[in-house]
């Protein structure tokens, strides 16, 4: 279990995490979403104590992960996957890892195995592409047989046999009574990977729920109606209580029913060409929630 209460960190006048409260728990692969720059990897230093928060706490079973000596047993990290020495061969860098949190040997080649590079572990990191690097870091995460994981941006250069795999591995470890925390700035990847959701936006927590739970979000049907008196319409559906956005002809219409709509219009003698409901996806139910929480858009959208 991992319990922030109050977490801060501030850069200067930079807040990069604000009063960030919440748990996570075992058995669960945790997402921690949010748009770039929300604070996702700031967060992740601070459980491990890389960073000392401005104000707040931060534990992991407990206790503050800088107090436990052998870490690697407590808590496995993939933070950044490059961030590994080129001239090492991948066997070398998890030997060292082994040997300083007194790891046996045999621990290293079993890691290997599993995250499929036993067949170059003999070769300088250096080589390695950014794929094969994800799973070196992810067999350095797992060296410790640690009950918590922590994983930032674990997709990032996968094939999608890796990340087909590495789902597995997460549901897998959840299901041991593991706490998994995997963060991402997409959502698309965390909707087929997580069964709990954190969202963050300029350091804030926006939401702390099961994946249904969020997707109930986006459950509220949307009209969409094309017509060539789109003004006539938006004034008519507003009057009538519904949300209309306007694109063209084109009008995307919440709060009243398509049937409603039709009848709507109808009785003003304002011609539709067309009249469908349709669910928002995860993504714009996530693209929502974070909307006035986003630091990096593109120009024309800002
Ligand atoms: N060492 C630092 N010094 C100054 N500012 C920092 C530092 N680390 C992070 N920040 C700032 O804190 C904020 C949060 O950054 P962070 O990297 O935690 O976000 P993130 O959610 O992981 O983003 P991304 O998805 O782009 O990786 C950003 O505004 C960033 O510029």
């Amino acid at each position: 279990m991992i319990e922030l209460r109050e977490l801060t960190k501030r850069y200067g006048r930079t807040t990069a995490v604000d009063r960030l409260t919440l748990t996570v728990r075992p058995g669960h692969v945790t997402g921690f979403l949010g748009p770039n720059g929300a604070g996702k990897s700031t967060t992740l230093r601070l459980i491990l104590g890389l960073h000392r928060p401005t104000g707040g706490t931060v534990t992991v079973a407990g206790r503050p992960f800088a107090e436990r000596p052998r870490g690697l047993r407590h808590v496995g990290a993939l933070l950044d996957a490059g961030d590994v020495h080129p001239g090492r061969s991948a066997r070398a860098h998890l030997a060292a890892l082994a040997r300083s949190n007194a790891i046996g040997r045999t621990r290293v080649d079993e890691v290997l195995h599993e995250v499929g590079l036993a067949t170059v572990a003999g070769r300088r990191v250096g080589g390695f592409s950014l794929g094969m690097k994800q799973r070196l870091g992810i067999a350095a995460a797992l060296l410790g047989d640690p009950p918590a994981l922590l994983f930032d941006e674990p997709f990032n250069g996968l094939d999608p046999e890796g990340v087909r795999w590495v789902r597995g591995l997460f549901r897998r470890l959840a299901g041991e009574g593991r706490t998994v925390l995997v963060s991402s700035h997409l959502m698309s990847e965390m909707a087929q990977t997580a069964d709990h959701l954190v969202v963050i936006g300029r350091g804030e927590l926006v939401a702390d729920e099961s994946l249904p739970a969020f997707a109930a979000r986006s459950a509220r049907p949307q009209v969409v109606v094309r017509t060539p008196d789109p003004a006539r319409l938006t004034a008519a559906t507003r009057a009538a209580g519904g949300r209309v956005t306007a694109d063209g002809d084109a009008l995307t219409v919440t709060g009243l029913t398509a049937a409603e709509l039709g009848d709507l219009a109808g009785a003003r003698g304002i011609p539709v060409h067309e009249l469908a409901t349709r669910s928002a996806s995860l993504e714009e139910a996530f693209m929502d929630l974070t909307a006035d929480r986003v630091d990096y858009l593109a120009g024309e959208q800002r």
